[in-house]
């Protein structure tokens, strides 16, 4: 029979749900005796405290007391500590007039309770809001940690104790030994070491509260607000939304982009040009999503492209090898006919929010937080349509933000030639800029289309190929300085060098007229020296933004494991029925689930007001999950009856509640 039928003989008016985990005469698990073992438990009941109100069932039973209040705890408990419980006379559960609680979380624990260190300072005193200061177990006790799943067999020899008229149970001590130290299951599997000198803490999981921003990233912020310390900064939050909002969005105008390509799908154009300098076929470039992943990529497609000989994909392995920070990673190459021509594809890694170098620093157009929409406006900004109009930016740019650009440039080359490449494709347009980083965006593609399979001496080319990368490098840098691409005109390259000898410093016209020399043969590496002690202060710059992001990391970290524990409450919490079995949600460990469910969320005021407390919650969901042995108290909602239970044991329940969830269901969490 479930125990929702059993009578209530035990003091608690009928209608009380609690009723379910009142303790009765003939419940053995609170018959104090030795006749019980723990295989005599088969519940997880016994171990929780109980505090009835006595007036409705006085001196009906043994268990309760006189004036009614019936105590029971598996604390070890010197009769010296229970006379202090009783002395404080707080323990009043008022069955007729439903108020009754002027709580000392202490008072209601047969133990050797010291003052408990509650985090919480300011207590609601009513109703089900007594349920703070919540902690009555001391560090002097032996609490137990119970190694989640499953709790340690419970013993149930349980001693009786009438204080005052109030009776009270607790185990003997014989396996409430607290270890010398513990380790607990939480959430997210992780194991985390408790040493038991650590269970005075309010936590027994300090390592799960982020403490707040550490003093070298608060410090680096000019303007400190109090929300900066504990959310993500803006400028972050808004750079991550603009990103997934590039990725996420379906924005296909172009009705000629077939629905599916080989692996892809959902092409989306960035952008398509009849013929560019630097690829010898029409190009267009797409979003698209891998069928099989569901991962974005950026497919580049070559139009009217047919493969001569499979040789090349040599030289693709070797670009697939190839990983960078500062080169857009290549994935596949494959030919297809799909667009209604033979095309040759080229997937590429994609990094949503990029801008081309060109239309970042060459042209006049206003920025917008460091992201351009490709697609926003008539013109589409890189279209070399207009390119020439754009060609002139306003003002020079810093000489730091050069030697940024130069270095990652140079370490993506150096990358490239020391694998026996070359980029050749070392232009404004095919470097994409994603926040402060760099990269080339269309390796390998001139290798695969202007491969040659009877080419002799593919060393010799490669080299080749190489020294024009350095000189593109060094034209590439003189129109960032000189901020117009006209700057590298034949022409005008004198002038360009004076400008850049008036504004800038030695280092950089150097570099520059180093790469720019086309009768020395050049190296990569060579321009490492002029780069300096420059090299420390972006060094700086970089670790200093690894110090921020990890700082935004451990504020975020802490919310999964939470939204998962609040995934199982809710899946558990007043489930109508499991197994057609109405009454599931509201007996045995789901009842004691749901009165924790309105401790964390229903509190309320002295005068009735919903207490709304983020901190109480996030505190209680993370003793829950760690399973501490702090008790807390929960209370009926006709408040007639109160439970005192361990987080670990709520821990079990949830457990135990959700593992039966998922054993009925059809198998997917
Ligand atoms: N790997 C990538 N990930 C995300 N966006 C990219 C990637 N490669 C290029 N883009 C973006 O796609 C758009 C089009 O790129 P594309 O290389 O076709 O530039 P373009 O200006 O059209 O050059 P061209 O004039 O040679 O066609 C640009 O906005 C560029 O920033």
């Amino acid at each position: 029979m479930d125990p929702m039928f059993f009578p209530p003989s035990n003091g608690v008016p009928s209608e009380s749900k609690l009723a379910t985990y009142m303790v009765t005469p003939q419940s053995p698990e609170f018959i104090p005796n030795n006749r019980l073992s723990s295989s005599s438990s088969p519940n997880f009941y016994s171990s929780y405290s109980i505090l009835s109100n006595s007036n409705n069932g006085a001196g009906s039973s043994t268990v309760v007391g006189s004036n009614g209040t019936v105590v029971a705890t598996q604390q070890p408990a010197p009769p010296t500590a229970l006379s202090t419980v009783v002395g404080k006379g707080a323990v009043v559960a008022g069955g007729g007039g439903g108020v009754g609680y002027a709580v000392g979380g202490n008072s209601i624990l047969a133990g050797p309770l010291g003052s408990s260190t509650s985090a919480f300072a300011v207590t609601p005193n009513k109703g089900r809001n007594l349920l703070r200061n919540e902690s009555p177990q001391s560090t002097n006790t032996s609490p137990r940690i119970t190694p989640q799943p499953s709790p340690p067999p419970i013993t149930t020899n349980i001693h009786q104790e009438n204080v005052g008229g109030t009776t009270y149970f607790y185990p003997t001590a014989a396996n409430h030994q607290l270890p010398s130290s513990s380790t607990v299951n939480t959430t997210d599997n992780s194991f985390v070491h408790i040493a038991s000198s650590q269970i005075n803490l309010s936590y027994t999981h300090p390592g799960h509260i982020y403490p707040g921003p550490a003093s070298h990233v608060i410090n680096m912020q000019s303007k400190v607000q109090v929300s900066a310390a504990f959310f993500m900064q803006d400028e972050l939050r808004n750079d991550i939304l603009a990103r997934n909002e590039i990725v996420n969005s379906i924005d296909n105008d172009c009705p000629d982009i077939p629905l599916e390509v080989e692996n892809y799908h959902s092409l989306c154009l960035l952008e398509s040009l009849p013929l560019h300098p630097k690829l010898p076929l029409p190009s267009s470039t797409y979003k698209a999503t891998h069928s099989v992943t569901g991962v974005k990529y950026c497919l580049r497609r070559l139009h009217g492209f047919r493969l001569q000989s499979t040789k090349c994909m040599q030289v693709v392995d070797m670009w697939k090898k190839l990983q960078h920070s500062n080169i857009v990673q290549l994935r596949e190459v494959f030919t297809t006919k799909t667009f209604g021509d033979n095309s040759l594809v080229i997937v590429y890694d994609f990094h949503p929010g990029s801008q081309t170098l060109l239309s970042k620093y060459f042209t006049s157009v206003p920025e917008t937080n460091g992201y351009t929409d490709p697609f926003a406006g008539e013109a589409r900004p890189f279209s070399h349509k207009s390119s020439m109009h754009r060609t002139s930016a306003t003002s020079l740019l810093p000489e730091n933000e050069i030697w940024s650009i130069i270095m990652q440039l140079s370490a993506g080359l150096r990358a490239m030639h020391q694998a026996g490449l070359a980029c050749r494709t070392l232009d404004p347009t095919k470097i994409i800029v994603t926040g402060k980083r760099i990269r080339y965006s269309c390796v390998g593609i001139s290798d695969i289309a202007t491969f040659d399979p009877n080419q002799q001496n593919p060393l010799t080319v490669v080299n080749h190929h190489q020294q024009e990368d350095l000189t593109a490098l060094g034209k590439l840098i003189l129109a960032l300085a000189c901020r117009s691409l006209q700057s590298v005109q034949r022409d005008q390259i004198q002038n360009s060098i004076e400008l850049v000898s008036r504004h800038y410093s030695q280092d950089l016209r150097n570099i520059i007229l180093c790469l720019l020399n086309p009768t020395a043969r050049r190296s990569v590496t060579e321009i490492m020296p002029m780069i300096g002690a420059r090299f420390f202060v972006q060094l700086d710059a970089l670790q200093t933004q690894c110090d921020i992001q990890e700082d935004e990391l451990a504020k975020e970290m802490e919310n999964g494991r939470l939204y998962r524990l609040l995934v199982k409450l809710g899946c558990i919490n007043e489930r109508p029925e499991l197994n057609l079995d109405v009454t599931w949600s509201e007996t045995g460990d789901r009842y004691m689930l749901k009165l924790f469910r309105d401790y964390l969320f229903h509190t309320v005021t002295e005068d009735g007001r919903p207490w709304l407390n983020q901190s109480h919650i996030v505190q209680c969901l993370n003793k829950l999950d760690a399973g501490t042995m702090e008790k807390v108290q929960l209370m009926s909602r006709d408040e007639q009856s109160v439970l005192v239970v361990t987080y670990a044991e709520l821990k079990h329940c949830l457990d135990q509640a959700f593992s039966e969830l998922v054993a009925a269901s059809d198998g997917t969490v």
